[in-house]
């Protein structure tokens, strides 16, 4: 009877949950702001990294589906207790990730976990080999993750599942976990990196880099920059300006040229605009390729009215000498080998996407600035229209 195996094994599918739209935003933020993950072949993006990283901006657009998920889970299994999100990350997994049948409660320290929800941002077999989802018992069995498409369980031992070993490509999801222990509510974690963010002023939307070994991938001896790897991997690469690489100091780790001040090169020519951290240069470029047709379309009525930014040669001083295994990195992040990559935009669109960025930037910032006082004393971070508070 269906009643009997809904309460055998609680868990719902749906599709078409999250927007295509909404999937592209997730997937630029988290391939300009995500860090090495904490199994192996994995990155992540959560919440409080963002807030850390002087991103809290772009925690704005997780939480109206953050919302709708939590108002799913608890219509769908009736709860009658409030519900808290623990944990909302976006989670990628690489050639080679995998897990085995687990429980999502099953160690000492994640009882606090009563149900899970796992949204697929973007699509086996389209985006990725392998990577099906499935659970032990019950229906349905098995998941090919399609965009948009969500899956809510219990995460006790009435779930237990696995994800196949992904063979190629980058597997990317939202994946949120929900208690009913208030003692593990991740709103009063950011509540707390929140109030910083009021001090630099409304303005202040330039990411600032966590330590490097964040960013860090390294798999045999080797290894790659996850910002190095993610800009190259659109045909770019960071450099210097050549009258500052001569004051590095050699003696300095080549992963810390990454925090300070650097350019975007493309095969021998660099765009002379400085960007202030490598992290500020990932999400520009990024957000190009989030926006590659808006800007191919917009680009012709935009230069008759702006000012070009000039493209110099590049000079061999200009390399940046972070030790990247950039075969490794087109191995683990997606099928695209060095020769082949195709560059989705040109320097005209990268200048046009600067600034379309810093519009983007500065809009989520005004509102952040709007928002944080309202959930300071409402003490939880629901999504509000700006407008609709009046301020
Ligand atoms: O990404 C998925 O489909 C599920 C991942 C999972 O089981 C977990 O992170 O515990
Ligand atoms: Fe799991």
């Amino acid at each position: 009877m269906a009643a009997t195996a809904a309460s055998k094994h609680p868990r719902r599918l749906f599709h078409g949950f999250v927007s295509d739209e909404l999937c592209k935003e997730l997937e630029f933020i988290h391939r300009s702001c995500g860090t090495v993950g904490y199994r192996p072949s994995v990155f992540s993006t959560t919440l409080p990294h963002l807030a850390a990283t002087n991103c809290a901006h772009l925690i704005l657009p997780f939480l109206p589906l953050r919302d709708r998920l939590k108002d799913t889970v608890e219509e769908a299994f009736g709860c009658e207790f409030e519900l808290f999100v623990e944990f909302t990350g976006l989670i990628s997994w690489c050639k080679g990730a995998s897990i085995g049948w687990h429980s999502d409660d099953n160690k000492p320290y994640l009882r606090q976990r009563d149900f899970a929800a796992v949204c697929y941002l973007n699509s086996h077999k389209k985006d990725f080999k392998g990577g099906l989802f499935h659970f032990k018992d019950g229906e349905p069995s098995s998941i090919a993750p399609a965009a948009g498409d969500v899956v809510i369980y219990t995460a006790d031992e009435r779930n237990i599942h696995c994800v196949d070993e992904v063979m190629d490509g980058e597997r990317l999801t939202l994946t949120l976990w929900f208690t009913r222990d208030s003692a593990h509510d991740e709103d009063a974690k950011l509540m707390n990196l929140l109030p910083q963010r009021l001090q630099h002023g409304p303005n202040s939307f330039l990411p600032f880099p966590a330590s490097s070994s964040m960013y860090w991938f390294s798999q045999d001896e080797s290894g790659f920059d996850v910002r190095c790897a993610r800009v190259r991997r659109l045909g770019y690469d960071f450099c210097s300006l050549e009258d500052n690489s001569s004051e590095h100091d050699s003696s300095c780790d080549p992963s810390e040229l990454l925090d300070g001040r650097l350019c975007l090169g493309r095969g021998d020519e660099v765009l002379d605009k400085e960007f202030v951290n490598s992290l500020h240069a990932l999400q520009v470029v990024q957000f190009c390729y989030w926006k590659a047709s808006e800007l191919a379309t917009a680009k012709e009525v935009h230069y008759e009215r702006s000012a070009r930014l000039s493209i110099l040669k590049r000079t061999s001083n200009s390399e940046n000498s972070v030790p990247c295994n950039y075969r490794l990195a087109a191995e683990v992040l997606g099928g695209i080998s060095d020769d082949d990559i195709e560059l989705p935009f040109s320097w005209d669109d990268l200048i046009l996407g600067n600034a379309r960025w810093e519009e983007y930037m500065s809009k989520l910032s005004e509102n952040l600035s709007i928002l944080i006082p309202h959930w300071l004393s409402n003490q939880t971070l629901s999504f509000v229209n700006p407008a609709d508070l009046n301020i």
